[in-house]
């Protein structure tokens, strides 16, 4: 291909592995970078995904692929939502019209699609402690290669790094941190390292001055002792005079930059730096997420940091407007506020997506955002709790997992008024397995005094948050799904804190629908009973402990049938299985939910639809169970 023009269609089209990045030009990269951006927003205008963040690191992902040689050299993306210009270069262009879609492209790096990829887990914060891992290994093992970790500055303000950093400057193995620096999480980064980067970022004559120097004092091809000390005396009083002592150099890792992270051969520059040192280096990377699609870079709550499918012109959402379970979350939380000052929020890092933004908006002093720190948010709320408070920690539910010790012996331990509110709980879809809020009913709902509640449209989910912050001697937990609230599904009766939503005089099957799943239960019901069986429906609201209410119920009926949203193994199914036989309530019980696993991405319904977790499906299963039953003999031990 000729050096000075792109191939008729492109430059793009003629990239298929790293190694051709390696043939091109300055212009051809200038080119190539400007492709690539035309090419996310016509992609991710139509699939929706994680747009600003990979905006952000074109340049800098086309420069670690021309420093370093992948997969040998192994370059790892922290939380991994901005490794779509890494697809790009490593031969996945085509997978992008299916990007996050059910056999397409995941949102992360994928072993299954590359031997470029390897961390898939979307929780921030692990690379550093990844690369920690590898970069001990390949020197234990004498093996010459690279460990290279992109790293955002908001991930950075998760715990794991720190924890990682003491360690990788203790190992002092060859090991190449990129911080790739925007300033922002979806809204701009909080707290003392932000600040810190950001002095650093606004140094950027740092670089520059220093290139200046070396050009005045001329870069003999082999620099003797005296030129070099001379430099380096030079540079030393470069650093201290124009850009302040990064506070990584005092961990005892070596610090590069700032460097203007969209400039290819700036950072190709300070990559082939870091890559000569034999010590862990920081490549401070300066960047903008959104960079190069004004929509983007203008959009002040989070530069399109994942939006659904949106107007290219624009970048508005295509996206039908619904009532989403976030909003009324937000409304009523808000309406508390009011009325109790004792409640504040916690958010880490996603104020707006969880719906602490409008607490903030109106009660800024009693809103706080942590960062990416769940581990902190939830010991912080029990130390805002001990401080007389009743916090309200909002988080995405596949996010507390990484805060189980501080739930059980920080928060449920001292029976302290927390009450954490989970956000896409359940099957969610296109962010893949690490992010599937299945885990909490089942691993929360093992923790004493903890209170979980599961509503089911927006009355109770605005009824149950209520309930939640009423309690004031232990913890409580509000989990509701991801995307619109469903119509509303009223009560026939309330029998104690138990909602029966359908009944019927012959008591054949009581099926127990939990949350999300009331509208699933009521589905089934209605082709159980087309098949003759009298069925009830009832809504427990709060699930764990499990409702004395429902032992009741259940004793009334043949059978008993319960729908979650969540993880089967642990979950309430089983909870309400041990409680019938506390209370010696023999009837037969059969649990739907999610099976343990890591299940793939794709639409919310498509998944539930591969899990057997239809109508269709379950009322099927439950007249195939039926039918067994019958044809026991009637002293045959009850089975599930
Ligand atoms: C443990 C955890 N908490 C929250 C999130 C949600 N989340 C995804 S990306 C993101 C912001 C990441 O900011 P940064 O690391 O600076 O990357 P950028 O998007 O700026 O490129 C957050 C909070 C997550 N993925 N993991
Ligand atoms: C990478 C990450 O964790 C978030 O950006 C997440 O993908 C957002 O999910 P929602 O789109 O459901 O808000
Ligand atoms: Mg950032």
């Amino acid at each position: 291909m000729s050096e000075s023009l792109p191939a008729p269609d492109g430059i793009l089209a003629t990239v298929t592995d790293p190694g051709d990045l390696k043939r091109l030009s300055t212009e051809q990269l200038t080119l190539l970078a400007a492709e690539i951006r035309d090419f996310l927003v016509a992609k991710v205008s139509r699939t929706g995904g994680h747009l600003g963040p990979n905006l952000g690191v074109v340049e800098t992902t086309l420069a670690l692929h021309r420093v370093f040689d992948s997969p040998r050299d192994r370059i790892l993306f922290d939380t991994g939502h901005q490794a779509y210009v890494h697809k790009i270069v490593t031969g996945r262009q085509d997978g992008f019209d299916l990007l996050r879609q059910r056999g397409g492209l995941t949102g992360y790096p994928s072993r299954a699609e590359s031997e470029h990829d390897f961390i898939e887990n979307s929780h921030a914060s692990t690379a550093l402690s990844y690369a920690d891992g590898m970069s001990k290994a390949f020197a234990l093992r004498g093996e010459d290669r690279h460990v290279v970790a992109v790293v955002g500055d908001g991930a950075l303000t998760g715990g794991m790094c720190w924890e990682a950093l003491n360690n990788i400057a203790a190992a002092k193995n060859r090991l190449v941190i990129v911080v790739n620096d925007n300033g922002r999480s979806y809204a701009p980064t909080i707290g003392g390292l932000a600040d810190h980067l950001s002095t650093l970022r606004l140094n950027p004559g740092y670089e520059k001055v220093l290139d200046l120097v070396k050009d005045a004092l001329g870069s003999t091809p082999v620099v003797g002792k005296p030129v070099y000390e001379v430099l380096h005396a030079v540079k030393r009083g470069i650093k201290d005079a124009v850009s302040p002592q990064p506070m990584f150099e005092d961990l005892g890792i070596k610090y590069l930059g700032p460097v203007d992270g969209h400039d290819v051969q700036a950072m190709e520059s300070a990559l082939r730096r870091a890559k000569g040192f034999n010590a862990p280096v920081i490549v401070h990377a300066v960047t903008r997420k959104g960079y190069g699609y004004r929509p983007a870079e203008q959009d002040e709550a989070d530069c399109l940091h994942s939006p659904s499918s949106f107007d290219v012109e624009t970048g508005k959402s295509l996206a039908a407007a619904k009532l989403k379970w976030t909003s009324v979350f937000a409304d009523e939380l808000v309406k508390i506020a009011d009325e109790r000052p004792d409640v504040v929020g916690i958010t880490a890092a996603m104020a707006e997506p969880t719906g602490i933004a409008a607490l903030a908006k109106k009660y800024p002093e009693r809103s706080y955002d942590v960062g990416i720190a769940e581990q902190h948010a939830v010991t912080s709320a029990a130390g805002l709790a001990m401080g007389g408070l009743h916090p309200v920690v909002a988080v995405y539910a596949t996010f507390l997992n990484r805060a189980f010790d501080q739930v059980l012996l920080d928060v449920a331990m001292h029976e302290l008024p927390v009450t954490f509110v989970l956000d896409r709980a359940g099957v969610t879809g296109p962010d893949g397995p690490s992010h599937y809020g299945i885990w909490d009913m089942s691993v929360f709902g093992v923790v004493p005094g903890l209170r979980i509640a599961a509503p089911r449209d927006e009355a109770t989910l605005r009824e149950e948050l209520r309930e939640a912050l009423a309690v004031d001697d232990g913890p409580t937990l509000v989990r509701f799904p991801t995307g619109a609230v469903p119509a509303a599904l009223p009560a026939l009766r309330r029998v104690g804190q138990v909602d029966v939503l359908r009944e019927d005089e012959r008591k054949d099957v009581l099926v127990v629908a939990i949350g999300s799943f009331a509208g699933l239960g009521l589905d089934v019901a209605e082709r159980l009973a087309e098949q003759g069986f009298g069925v009830t429906v009832a809504d427990p609201r709060w699930v764990r402990p499990v409702p004395i209410e429902l032992t009741g119920l259940a004793a009334q009926h043949r059978l008993v049938v319960t729908l979650e949203d969540g993880m089967r193994a642990g979950g309430v199914g089983d909870a309400v299985a041990s409680a019938l036989r506390d209370a010696s309530v023999e009837v037969p019980l059969r649990d739907f939910g999610v099976p343990a696993g890591f299940h793939p991405h794709g639409t919310r319904a498509e998944l539930l639809a591969e899990l057997g977790l239809t109508a269709q499906d379950v009322a099927r299963d439950v007249t195939e169970w039926v039918a067994k039953l019958d044809a026991q003999p009637a002293d045959a031990e009850i089975r599930r």
